[in-house]
C-alpha cells in the first residue's frame, strides 16, 4: 500500500513523536496523578502558545487556496478563540494562578520555539506550511488523547482531554491532512523542515512542564 503524504511525515518522526504522546505528562494527565503545579505551569505556557497560534491560523485562513478550507478554518479559529480560551480562564482560577503568577511566569523555550515557528510559517503566506505546522500540533494531540480510557479527576483534567477527543476536532484533523496530502509533496521540503521542528518542539514541550512547575499554584 503506498503511504499518504502524511503518513510519510509521521513516520519519519515517529521515534519523537511516539515520546511525546507517551510522555510522562500525559499518562500522568490521563490517571489523574499529575500535581498541580505542574499542570499550571504546563497550562501557563499553552495559553501562552495561543495568541501566535490563532496568528498562524489566520494565514492559513488567508492563504488557502479553496473557499471551503477557508471556512473549516475560520470556523476553527472562532472555537480556538471561544471555548477554548474561557477553559484556560476557569482552569486558572481552580489553580490558584493568578495574573501576578502568570506574569512572573517567562516562557519556556519550548514555547519561545512554538513562537518562532508559527510566526516563521504564517509570515512566509504559504498554505502547504502552515498546513504542516497545524497538522503536527492537532494530530499530535488528538493521538494522545485518543489514548482514554481515562481516569482523569476534576474539570480541568477531564476538559483538556474531551477538547482534543472529540469527533468534531477528529475531523479536522482529518481536513488538515487530506489538505497537507492534496498539497505537501510540490512543497516537500519546506513542509518537512516545518513538521519536524514543530514533533520535535511538542516533546519539548511536555518535557519542560517538568522543569518549571508552578509552585505558586495550590
Ligand atoms: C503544545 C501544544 N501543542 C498542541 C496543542 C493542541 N492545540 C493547540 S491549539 C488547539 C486548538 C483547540 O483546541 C489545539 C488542539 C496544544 N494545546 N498545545
Amino acid at each position: 500500500m503506498t503511504r499518504t503524504f502524511t503518513e510519510s511525515l509521521r513516520l519519519d518522526n515517529e521515534t519523537t513523536w511516539s515520546a511525546a504522546v507517551q510522555h510522562r505528562l500525559v499518562e500522568e494527565l490521563l490517571d489523574g496523578s499529575i500535581t498541580d503545579a505542574v499542570m499550571a505551569g504546563y497550562l501557563i505556557q499553552d495559553h501562552r502558545f495561543l495568541d501566535s497560534f490563532l496568528a498562524l491560523l489566520g494565514s492559513a485562513v488567508a492563504t488557502a487556496d479553496t473557499f471551503e478550507a477557508r471556512l473549516i478554518l475560520a470556523r476553527f479559529a472562532g472555537e480556538v478563540a471561544g471555548d477554548e480560551n474561557t477553559y484556560f480562564e476557569r482552569s486558572f482560577a481552580a489553580l490558584g494562578v493568578t495574573d501576578q503568577i502568570d506574569e512572573r511566569t517567562p516562557d519556556t523555550p519550548a514555547t519561545s520555539g512554538f513562537k518562532d515557528l508559527f510566526r516563521d510559517a504564517a509570515e512566509s503566506r504559504d498554505y502547504a506550511g502552515a498546513l504542516a505546522v497545524l497538522v503536527v500540533t492537532e494530530w499530535l494531540y488528538l493521538d494522545w488523547a485518543r489514548r482514554a480510557p481515562s481516569r482523569a479527576r476534576g474539570f480541568v483534567h477531564a476538559e483538556w482531554i474531551a477538547l482534543h477527543d472529540n469527533p468534531g476536532f477528529a475531523e479536522f484533523v482529518a481536513f488538515l491532512r487530506r489538505e497537507l496530502d492534496r498539497l505537501g509533496s510540490e512543497h516537500g521540503d519546506l513542509t518537512a523542515g516545518y513538521f519536524q521542528r514543530a514533533v520535535e518542539l511538542e516533546l519539548a514541550f511536555f518535557d519542560q512542564a517538568y522543569d518549571h512547575p508552578v509552585g505558586g499554584a495550590r
